[in-house]
């Protein structure tokens, strides 16, 4: 089977913090598959993600997602390939508040043509999803973002990462703001498009109960070590 996400060797520090070193010697995950990522917080499960999604590089190892390294890509490469290919749900949203969901959303397809392609008329198609997560044609097209509770923030940083059926999806507690309801209404959604999408799964929570929907769990601390000195 195709490897979506391959890590080899990996060592990350953030600039100008070495109190704290995440090293992964290996991680794979499979194309079409459901990853469920625990672990306790401050361990490095969202800088984990952020390796995966290029935003961060590493001082050490390979990060190879969908077959390219991204070391060997320029930053504005690396941002292309994130667009293009990964819907990620930042644990913050990093939603544009003054906009409209619908901007927001929209905005996504305009930094990948290729997702943009894949869709009809790409209004009708957020409305679908933002519809299919609970949320009010009439708010997604009228309100400003930071009118929304968080909650529907979320909602919409889902869609966001959702539109265009990108080939990773990558979640970071994106049912953090959730009713139980509203949870199991998104999960069935992400289910589902990550499935037709034919879409590999990266989901990081700390709800141990939504693992179940999902082909493995890893815990962080099985796949890597987290160093943490005193400062
Ligand atoms: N942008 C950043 N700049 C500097 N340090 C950061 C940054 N983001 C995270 N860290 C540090 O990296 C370490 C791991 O944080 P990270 O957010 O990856 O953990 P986590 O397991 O996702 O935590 P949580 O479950 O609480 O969200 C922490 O010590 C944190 O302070």
């Amino acid at each position: 089977m195709k490897a979506a996400i391959e890590l080899k060797d990996v060592a990350f520090t953030w600039q100008g913090r070495t109190q704290f070193t995440l090293s992964v010697p290996n991680l794979d995950v499979v194309e079409g598959e459901k990853l469920f990522l625990l672990g306790q917080s401050g361990t490095g499960k969202s800088t984990l993600l952020s390796l995966i999604c290029g935003i961060t590089q590493p001082q050490r190892g390979t990060v190879v997602v969908d077959g390219v390294d991204l070391a060997a890509l320029r930053p504005s490469a690396r941002d292309r390939l994130r667009a293009e290919r990964i819907g990620v749900i930042f644990q913050m949203f990093n939603l544009l508040p003054y906009a409209s969901p619908l901007e927001n959303i929209l905005l996504q397809l305009s930094f990948a043509p290729e997702r943009r392609k894949r869709l009809g008329n790409a209004q009708d198609e957020a409305l679908r999803l933002t519809a299919a997560l609970g949320l009010d044609d009439q708010l997604v097209l009228n309100a400003q973002t930071t009118e929304l509770s968080i909650g529907q923030q979320q909602r919409v940083a889902a869609a966001r990462a959702l539109i265009g059926r990108p080939q990773l999806i990558i979640a970071d507690e994106p049912t953090s703001a959730l009713d139980a309801n509203s949870q199991t209404a998104f999960l069935d959604l992400l289910m589902a498009q990550a499935e037709e999408a034919g879409a590999t799964l990266v989901m990081v929570s700390h709800d141990a109960r939504l693992a179940n929907s999902f082909d493995r769990t890893l815990d962080l601390a099985d796949i890597a070590s987290t160093k943490r000195r005193a400062s």
